[in-house]
């Protein structure tokens, strides 16, 4: 798989007028021997695709869920290496894209070079690593770039248009627009004008624009992806699995409504 899955779910959603709906998971959180399970049941849900975690001692960007499903997966003892050969594993049984999130300090102490490899042989569609600016992205964007897998790219609320022209320039897969300032995690609400700025930022790219960071249900995620091409909710799905209520993540996806209102009774 390389990011041609991401461009042919993108493609499928866009001709259904549908938006695509992202689910962060920490790999090894509950274990690797469960991923394959989360995976399929994400899948079964209505996800488009995963945005599997890496555990990470450091994850500066990571707010207080994903830090603790992090430091859940550590214990367990799941490593960036791991987690590849267990994708690699269960490739097969898995048919939605897959986007690894890992911090740089992993990958460089794999080896730029030895990741792209393993990510290819693991089917992964794509990669973000949040702490590498685009001055130093090319040191992992072109072992990545040998197979055609994407390397994602950020735009924040405070990026300068001068920024955001860059961003775009050249971006794969999809762009990743954080909706707020600080850490991933569950927010009170968005500023009002976010909605203008995941326009602007959707005219402007080729490639889809996904929003991230506090959407919490189904009603923000269909607010949000109405002004761009999709959502990514990380904290409210990781919280649900540890908790054993999987079965909830449905009622997150827009379009299933009557999910989410047979959920709430
Ligand atoms: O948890 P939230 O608020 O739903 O946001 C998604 C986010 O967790 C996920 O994409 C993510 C996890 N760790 C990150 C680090 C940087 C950027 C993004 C992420």
């Amino acid at each position: 798989m390389s990011r041609m899955e991401l461009e042919k779910a993108f493609g499928t959603l866009k001709a259904q007028d549908e938006k695509a709906f992202i689910a962060y998971i920490m790999a090894g959180d509950g274990g690797l021997q469960n991923l394959k399970g989360q995976i399929q049941s994400l899948e079964a849900a209505g996800v488009s695709i995963v945005e599997l975690g890496i555990p990470f001692s450091d994850p500066v960007a990571d707010g207080p869920a994903i830090q603790a499903a992090g430091q859940r997966a550590l214990a367990q003892g799941v490593t960036l290496e791991k987690v590849l050969a267990e994708l690699a594993r269960i490739r097969q049984e898995v048919s939605i894209p897959v986007v690894i999130m890992t911090y740089a300090n992993p990958v460089l102490r794999l080896g730029a070079d030895r990741f792209a490899t393993l990510a290819h042989e693991a089917g992964v569609s794509g990669v973000i690593i949040p702490d590498v600016p685009l001055e130093e992205e090319k040191e992992f964007g072109a072992p990545l770039a040998k197979y055609d897998i994407a390397m994602i790219r950020f735009i924040t609320l405070t990026s300068s248009e001068a920024r955001i022209k860059e961003v775009i320039e050249g971006a794969e897969g999809f762009i990743y627009a954080v909706t707020v300032n600080g850490t991933t995690g569950v927010r009170d609400g968005f500023e009002d004008s976010l909605y203008d700025h995941l326009e602007k930022i959707s005219r402007a790219s080729d490639v889809p624009v996904c929003a991230g960071f506090g959407i919490n249900d189904a009603q923000q995620a269909e607010k949000i992806g109405a002004h761009c091409d999709g959502v990514i909710v990380g904290s409210r799905i990781v919280n649900l699995l540890n908790a054993g209520r999987a079965e909830e993540i449905k009622s997150l996806i827009p379009g299933n409504r009557d999910v989410a209102a047979n959920a709430s009774k």
